[in-house]
């Protein structure tokens, strides 16, 4: 069941999500058993495959049109020193993105798939690309509050945050038959070790990583800081909204919105890396069905992944041992997706192509 929420708005999108359609999935699993191969012998495309089939309740699947949105937000417990970097850079990549000079460009452009940037919680303004309409303003707040000090931000911002990527999701709607989730905030792997702790239920040391490249005394320090804003906010684990507002992020409750958005309209999204996957964590504690729309695009470097992926039941498509964030993952997975529904629609049966079956013996 659903949780209680303090929006209509979250309700009525909550409602709008059912499961995969299982007769769909029969349909698909059947064709897929008949084509021209050794049985299932494209192993997780397949499987893949299938799950387009009841996502989008048809044997052509639509996954041409493609899209990363890239969520930008700050984050108060930043001024701890949990990150490598200084927190200047979110800005700064977001306006190397805008140029075409970010990793996410080159991958998203070799999957021929468009880019959209949204402002949640970002420190700086950026009234300059707003105005210019290279960024969609949804700000809800000049970066979280330190979660060392207390909550990250109060219920209404967090329903806000979550809000916001609902309502990215159903303006791209039209335009897009496959989402992919990204982000980009200086010190955001802190708050999604923080919500995994929370979610899985797992140490908190297993699943703090070094996010943009802490040695081993700042990757000591982060585990410190993250046990140390549990204890302050006490979580509860059965409330999406309660451990995203204290621990959380603006960014990481507008790709749970995100998510929620593309199922509620029965789109398959991509979920990128560490912070895209704790976003998805929160959907998943918001509505449960959500997890049949969600594909794990590649398993991210950080130790915590690996972790979130299980807890949701998903085995990420890639393995390339990538921690960059900003969709990257998601963006290459692109292609598996597609792949696998040319499987579906553009492979022969062994009676369409007069090809002899396997002996029965
Ligand atoms: O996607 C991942 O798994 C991932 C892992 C480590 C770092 N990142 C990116 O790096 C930034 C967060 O790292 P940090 O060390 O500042 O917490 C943020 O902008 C993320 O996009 C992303
Ligand atoms: C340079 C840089 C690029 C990034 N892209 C996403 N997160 C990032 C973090 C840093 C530090």
């Amino acid at each position: 069941m659903p949780q209680i929420s303090a929006s209509s708005f979250l309700d009525r999108t909550f409602r709008a999500i059912c499961p995969q359609d299982n007769e769909w999935r029969d349909r698909a699993r059947a064709r897929l058993s008949e084509l021209t191969m050794p049985f299932w012998a494209l192993g997780d495309l397949m499987d893949l495959a299938v799950d387009l089939a009841g996502i989008t309740r048809s044997l052509h699947p639509p996954v041409a049109r493609k899209r990363v949105v890239v969520m930008v937000g700050d984050h108060g417990v930043a001024t701890e020193g949990v990150s490598q970097y200084p927190v200047e850079v979110t800005g700064q990549m977001l306006r190397n993105m805008v140029n075409g000079g970010a990793g996410i460009n080159a991958l998203a452009s070799q999957a021929g798939a468009e880019i959209t940037l949204v402002d949640v919680g970002a420190k700086e303004d950026f009234s300059d690309l707003v105005a210019s309409g290279a960024l969609i303003a949804k700000k809800i707040g000049h970066g979280t509050d330190n979660m060392l000090l207390g909550p990250a931000m109060s219920r209404t911002h967090a329903v806000m945050a979550v809000e916001a990527g609902i309502e990215i999701a159903n303006q791209l709607a039209d335009s897009t038959d496959l989402f992919a989730t990204g982000e980009i905030g200086i010190g955001n792997t802190t708050p999604s070790s923080a919500v995994a702790a929370v979610i899985t239920g797992r140490p908190v040391i297993e699943l703090t990583g070094r996010g943009t490249g802490l040695d081993d005394a700042g990757l000591a320090h982060k585990v410190a800081v993250v046990e140390a804003a549990l204890q302050k906010n006490r979580p509860d684990a059965k409330d999406g909204l309660d451990i995203l507002a204290k621990v959380g992020g603006f960014e990481l409750g507008a790709i749970a919105g995100l998510i929620l958005g593309a199922a509620a309209k029965r789109k398959p999204v991509v979920v990128d890396g560490l912070i895209s996957t704790a976003g998805a964590l929160i959907a998943y504690k918001l509505e449960p069905f959500v997890r049949d729309f969600i594909v794990c695009g590649h398993g991210s470097a950080e130790p915590g992944h690996a972790p979130m992926c299980a807890f949701l039941g998903k085995k990420p498509l890639l393995q390339l041992g990538m921690r960059l964030g900003e969709g990257t993952g998601a963006a290459l997975a692109f292609n598996l997706v597609e792949a696998a529904a040319r499987v579906l629609t553009q492979m022969a049966t062994f009676a369409e192509a007069s090809v002899s079956t396997a002996r029965k013996n």
